[in-house]
């Protein structure tokens, strides 16, 4: 068995993973050849990019194939959602077989479609939100197609444990919301255990290489997905968060002139965090193989570019209002454009009778206070207990509020698991049975919480009733409960008459600056979350704010959200989308380099890739001929430490110059003096150092 400590990304792209054993650590593969190792193609031959696409990787497609239905040419554009979870509900039918499907009409990769060209046919490729057996995997695979043309991806239960769970939820989750994994590494309750490699797993979130090669793995499950369905000339593909950061590689791979989009829903760190990050090139690497990136922010934006720049040398360029980086002919773009929310699914539940019936209720049951309300995932960035430490600190330095204050704060529950989260959950408990044992009395508990799945219907009655929504995430991509609190406290005009919605609409927030909806919303009282005592006043400060000024402040914000919505988000992207892509088919390209080293060059057509049989035939016919020869990176390795010549050069060039009919030169942007030197053993050889401004000539 290999070593553990093997770099050779070719394999890991390859999917042939030392750690995971020949198939891929016990996955129940269907596909023939998977898990063989292959030679990887280092592409030499010129040509268009047509004429490349699908000529490599001849692997079959897995035998669960819902693709048999496919048409091979399907006409018009299509596009390929690629997200780590399809936007699909499973349930288990009441009687045990088989499963029932329906739309997830929260999901944000489902109300996207709304920006999308009607013309233009979207299909989802992403896990399943259930645990299938085996054994009924393809008969779902086949519904999920038939019914939402959904590809379902399936990954064996120890690589999705070592991919989700551990590189996805305990590595790069934690790294990109800012926090470093703990030099120690004792052993987690997550952490993979499993991995065949001798080196200890790592605790705590530390790097961990089979977890790494898991993601790779699971990545390439899901490209395979792609593979199935694609139709490369037609379609484009946007692929969805930091779960998949590795497929655009095996994608331009394979289909050298797809048009791929890419969006990082979490934060990107900055480069100081991000370089921490032991595979740091790859992922910057396999990003660049889109053809557009989007992040919510400018910030994130920023921070990826300057990764690029300090981590790979790449600078980015602005022309026009579009952020690019040229990398190998190629423009990749930057999209900057934080998503919005769907103003008629949420428009729908407030009309819907529960609601209304549940807004009464709440209104009976805090009938005289004033209701703050924080909604978030369980999760450790939420900064849900420095929210409860800062209203504990507001009760206590503004009394008028004890008894008459209520925080009510929803806490999802997620997916993820960890000590960490058991930790944070036993803090929060522990606070709010402190502040209510505390302040509370009979008939009033100042915080209410609520740590159960709670459905829309009931979520938009809270929004409907609470003063103020309060935001503390430590870090958080973008965050969209203030937009839906915005949305709920505006109604709808079909709410007009109701009881509930009297005199003008208004609402507050207080929210976290850390968080990518933050810059967007001027009107909120914007907080550093850590500083408890400050968010405190933010909180006193909003809901004491005069009723005119909430108004206003409302106003601005829900205008905004209004016109921002998810489908403005997604209608934007598309359109650069298609402008990145639009010189796709009028370029020559060449893919080259190994595993996540591979990239595609792209030149105008009017180059040629030189061809080895026709320099020396041209060569042979010349009378005369002049040879200039680069320096650095041609005659030397551009990463050897030592730079001068090797004896094997000095030969070659005395070769070459020793031919009456040659005139050879260096060209270099080195200093004469170490030129002369090292070349003094060439005396016919030209020399122009320094760009030029020195010539030897002889
Ligand atoms: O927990 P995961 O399955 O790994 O998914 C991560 C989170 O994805 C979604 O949130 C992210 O996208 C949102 C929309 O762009 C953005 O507002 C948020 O900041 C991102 O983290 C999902 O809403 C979360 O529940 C997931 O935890």
């Amino acid at each position: 068995m290999m070593s553990r400590s093997y770099t050779n990304l070719l394999d890991l792209a390859e999917g042939n993973f030392a750690a995971l054993g020949p198939a891929g650590g016990g996955a129940r593969r269907r596909s023939g050849s998977f898990g063989m190792k292959r030679m990887s193609r280092v592409m030499t031959v010129p040509g268009t990019l047509s004429e490349l696409d699908g000529e490599d990787e001849s692997e079959p497609a897995a035998t669960n194939s819902v693709a048999s239905d496919v048409p091979s040419s399907v006409s018009g554009e299509r596009l390929l959602v690629v997200s780590n979870q399809l936007p699909i509900v499973a349930r288990r039918r009441p009687d045990g077989r088989g499963w029932s499907f329906s739309w997830d009409d929260d999901s944000l990769l489902l109300q996207l479609r709304d920006g999308i060209p009607d013309e233009m046919e979207v299909l989802f490729v992403g896990g399943v939100r259930a645990d299938i057996p085996l054994a009924e995997q393809d008969e779902v695979s086949q519904a999920l197609y038939d019914r939402f043309r959904c590809v379902a991806v399936f990954l064996p239960e120890s690589l999705h444990d070592r991919f989700y769970h551990s590189f996805c939820k305990r590595q790069l989750w934690p790294l990109f919301h800012y926090m470093l994994p703990f030099a120690s590494s004792a052993p987690t309750a997550t952490s993979s255990s499993s991995s065949s490699s001798s080196a200890p797993p790592a605790g705590n979130g530390r790097f961990d290489r089979g977890s790494w090669e898991a993601y790779v793995l699971a990545n390439k499950f899901f490209f395979e997905k792609v593979v199935e369905v694609i139709n490369p000339e037609d379609d484009y593909v946007w692929v969805h968060d930091y779960h998949l950061m590795a497929l655009p590689t095996f994608l331009r791979r394979r289909f050298n002139r797809l048009r791929i989009g890419f969006f990082l829903h979490s934060p990107f760190p900055s480069s100081e965090i991000y370089r921490t990050l032991p595979v740091r090139e790859e992922i910057l690497k396999a990003l660049l193989n889109c053809d557009l990136i989007g992040f919510h922010t400018f910030d994130y934006a920023r921070h990826f570019l300057s990764c690029c720049s300090r981590m790979l040398g790449i600078e980015y360029q602005s022309k026009r209002g579009y952020i690019g980086l040229e990398y190998f002919g190629r423009t990749v773009g930057i999209k900057i454009m934080p998503v919005g929310i769907h103003m008629d699914q949420l428009q729908a539940v407030l009309c819907l009778p529960d609601r209304q019936w549940r807004v009464s209720e709440l209104q009976q049951q805090f009938e005289g206070k004033t209701v703050l309300l924080g909604v978030d995932d369980m999760d450790i960035f939420k900064g849900i207990n420095l929210k409860l430490l800062a209203f504990e600190n507001m009760l206590r330095t503004h009394p008028k509020w004890q008894g008459r204050a209520v925080l009510v704060q929803i806490a999802k529950p997620v997916r993820g698991k960890g000590k960490d989260l058991e930790a944070i959950e036993a803090e929060i408990r522990e606070s709010y049975n402190r502040i209510n044992g505390e302040f509370g009395r009979s008939g009033y508990s100042p915080v209410v919480f609520i740590d159960r799945d709670v459905s829309s219907v009931e979520k938009s009655a809270y929004y409907t009733i609470a003063e103020c929504v309060v935001v503390t995430a430590v870090r958080d991509g973008m965050n969209l409960t203030p937009y839906e609190y915005i949305v709920c406290r505006q109604g709808t005009p079909r709410l007009e008459s109701s009881s509930e919605v009297t005199g003008p609409k208004k609402s507050m927030l207080v929210v976290s600056e850390f968080i990518g909806c933050s810059p967007s919303l001027s009107g909120a009282i914007r907080v550093n979350p850590w500083n408890v005592e400050a968010t405190a006043e933010a909180m006193n400060e909003a809901i004491s704010m005069s009723d005119q000024e909430k108004q206003l402040r409302h106003e601005k914000h829900y205008r905004y959200v209004s016109t921002h919505d998810v489908a403005y988000w997604s209608k934007s992207f598309i359109q650069d989308l298609e402008r990145a892509c639009k010189d796709h088919f009028r370029r020559t390209c060449w893919g080259i380099g190994l595993g996540f080293g591979f990239r595609v060059v792209a030149l105008d057509p009017h180059f040629t890739k030189l061809n080895m049989d026709s320099i020396v035939m041209a060569y042979e016919r010349s009378e005369s001929r002049a040879i200039f020869l680069d320096y650095d990176g041609t005659l030397v390795p551009q990463t050897s430490i030592n730079k001068t010549p090797s004896a094997e050069v000095l030969r070659i060039i005395n070769t070459l110059c020793s031919d009456e009919r040659n005139i050879v030169f260096i060209v270099s942007g080195r200093g004469r003096d170490k030129l002369g030197e090292w070349f003094s053993s060439c005396p016919k050889l030209g020399i122009a150092a320094e760009h030029g401004y020195f010539l030897r000539i002889n």
